[in-house]
């Protein structure tokens, strides 16, 4: 997917400059077969300087079989430490993706490391699960899953909920049904399932990355399940969680506020106790 040519020139950053060269070259030989005139190198901070888009991924790896991805809160933070303040300040205008786990933990970290403006961070959030849960009513109801408005919101983590309430396709509002919800169930493991079969996910966040990137290069103001700082909606705030989000150029151009049932939105506010639990666990760490 990074081969894809929206952008005019690609830096990869790692500790170990070695790993990122052999992914540019093996990238460049890849993106020889594609349309596209794009350069792909291996470089440093100073190299990528004046970037228009950061796309954050670092992390420590799980230490045990059963892990969540609230474990690696803890190691992920010094890495933000670390990393992001050169970062914010030879590209200062950039919008920055958030990857790493614990994703909406991390993003809310990295507002306050980088002090980017909120609507300049954004964390790919429940984006991937909304996109798996489509994907299965897709298969399910044989309608093509880009026709499938269902959004999956709150945390990316065990608690995150569908939003049931505001879901349909062509108009017609047929979720919830025993149906969505069996799938629902399903789409919330399947990220430790691929992860516990291969040792990692990678096509699926790719790609759903590079949607977040290709709506903030052409301005095409997608509206996306994506971790922000939350507005208040709902009475919450300071806490980053994923509500439909419009993104453009200049990053978060609006956060919608979809009319959750009750059941949802106590759902949201519980995805909320729970990320500010670990963010407040991780500062006094
Ligand atoms: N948000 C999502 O939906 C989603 C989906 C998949 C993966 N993830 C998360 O993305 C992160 C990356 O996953 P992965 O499978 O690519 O892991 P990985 O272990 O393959 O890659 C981590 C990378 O971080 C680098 N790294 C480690 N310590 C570093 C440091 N101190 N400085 C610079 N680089 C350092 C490593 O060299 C490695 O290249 C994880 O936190 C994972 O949980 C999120």
């Amino acid at each position: 997917a990074t081969m894809e040519p929206i952008v005019s020139e690609l830096w990869l950053l790692n500790r170990s400059i070695e790993k990122a060269e052999g992914d540019a070259m093996d990238l460049t030989h890849a993106s020889a077969l594609r349309n596209s005139n794009m350069t792909i190198q291996a470089g440093t901070i100073e190299d990528a300087a004046g970037s228009d888009v950061i796309v954050f991924t670092a992390s420590v790896s799980p230490t045990r079989a059963d892990w969540k991805r609230s474990d690696l809160a803890a190691g992920n933070k010094p890495l933000l430490e670390h990393w992001l303040p050169a970062l914010a300040e030879s590209s200062p205008n950039a919008v920055l993706i958030m990857v790493s786990n614990p994703v909406d933990v991390m993003t809310y970290a990295a507002i306050q490391i980088t002090g980017f403006p909120p609507e300049r961070v954004i964390g790919t959030g429940t984006l991937l699960d909304s996109i798996r849960y489509r994907a299965s009513l897709s298969h399910e109801l044989e309608i093509h899953s880009d026709d499938i408005r269902a959004y999956i919101l709150g945390e990316h983590g065990d608690d995150q909920f569908a939003a049931h309430s505001v879901a349909m396709t062509g108009g017609e509002k047929f979720f919830p049904s025993e149906t969505s919800r069996r799938l629902f169930r399903e789409t919330v493991n399947v990220g430790y399932e691929v992860y516990n079969r291969k040792g990692y996910t990678n096509y699926g966040i790719a790609l759903a990355t590079m949607s977040i990137v290709d709506s903030i290069v052409y301005d095409l103001r997608h509206t996306m399940p994506v971790s922000v700082l939350v507005d208040g909606f709902l009475g919450v705030d300071d806490v980053c969680l994923s509500l439909p989000t419009v993104i453009g150029r200049s990053g978060v151009t609006r956060i919608l506020h979809p009319p959750l049932s009750e059941e949802e939105a106590a759902a949201f506010r519980h995805c909320a106790a729970k990320v500010r639990e670990t963010i407040e666990t991780m500062a006094s760490e």
